[in-house]
């Protein structure tokens, strides 16, 4: 069963679409050169439960199921029971969901795991989304700058008990210094120097992301929009490796 604790490759790839044939080939080109898979709202909209375990295979990479919870605490729990066979190696809620319900999502994904035998995922926290600024932050109401914000949700989220946070590769330094180094700070917002920043606003590059303290980068159609997809990934993975 995928440990994320055994991970040495630390690059998730957001396996965003529509196209259940498109996301298996993704997932078979993939595996076996990123560290882990993503499956977000996207593609579980479309293809729920038995689409996840079609695109899966027995020698995939550990399962993120960004499925970004967030409701009331008893409605949360009982979504993360819900997904719990699917044998997710981390799931993630919304932050802004507060305390009792990260705590409810911790609680259900543990006995739930146990039920089933299975290990318990980690479960993480969104903190203020990538494709989110200062003026935008403001416009839902809350006060910027966005690191003030990211690093009050990442300590609610920690000390809540959870296992880590989602925020941009930009708060990671700070945030490690904050937390230690135990907490996942997983990034998505991870661009290489020559790809778009599309709708994401923090970005780095995955060299930066790395050296900042991440400890997961999630990375999506700068690997699924090029024409081989492997190869995208595998200069990906090399450009990190020939940096110190
Ligand atoms: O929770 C996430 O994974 C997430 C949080 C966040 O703040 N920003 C963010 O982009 N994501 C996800 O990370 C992926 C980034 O994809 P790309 O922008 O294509 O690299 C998408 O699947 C997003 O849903």
């Amino acid at each position: 069963m995928p440990d994320t604790s055994a991970l040495r490759n630390p690059v998730f790839v957001a396996v965003d679409t529509l196209d259940l044939a498109e996301a298996r080939a993704w997932s078979a080109a993939l595996t076996g050169v990123v560290g882990g898979i993503k499956l977000g709202l996207t593609f579980f909209s479309a293809h729920g439960a038995a689409g996840v375990r079609a695109v899966m295979g027995v020698d995939a990479p550990p399962l993120f199921l960004d499925l970004k919870f967030h409701d009331i605490p008893n409605t949360v729990a009982g979504a993360v029971r819900a997904v719990a066979p699917l044998a997710p190696a981390i799931i993630n809620v919304h932050a802004t969901g507060g305390r009792a319900m990260m705590r409810a999502a911790l609680d259900a994904a543990g006995d739930e795991a146990a039920r089933l035998h299975l290990p318990t995922p980690k479960v993480i926290a969104v903190t203020v989304l990538t494709s989110l600024d200062d003026p935008d932050l403001e416009a839902t109401g809350v006060a910027p700058p966005v690191l003030s914000q990211v690093r009050r949700l990442a300590a609610l989220s920690v000390d809540a008990g959870l296992d880590g946070v989602v925020c941009s590769p930009r708060e990671v330094a700070v945030l490690r210094a904050d937390l230690g180094t135990a907490p996942l700070l997983v990034t998505p917002g991870v661009r290489p120097d020559t790809a778009l920043a599309q709708d994401q606003k923090r970005i780095t590059t995955p060299a930066q992301a790395l050296r900042s303290g991440a400890s997961h980068l999630v990375i999506g159609r700068p690997i699924t929009g090029a024409a081989d997809p492997a190869d995208a990934a595998r200069r990906i993975l090399a450009d990190l490796e020939s940096r110190p």
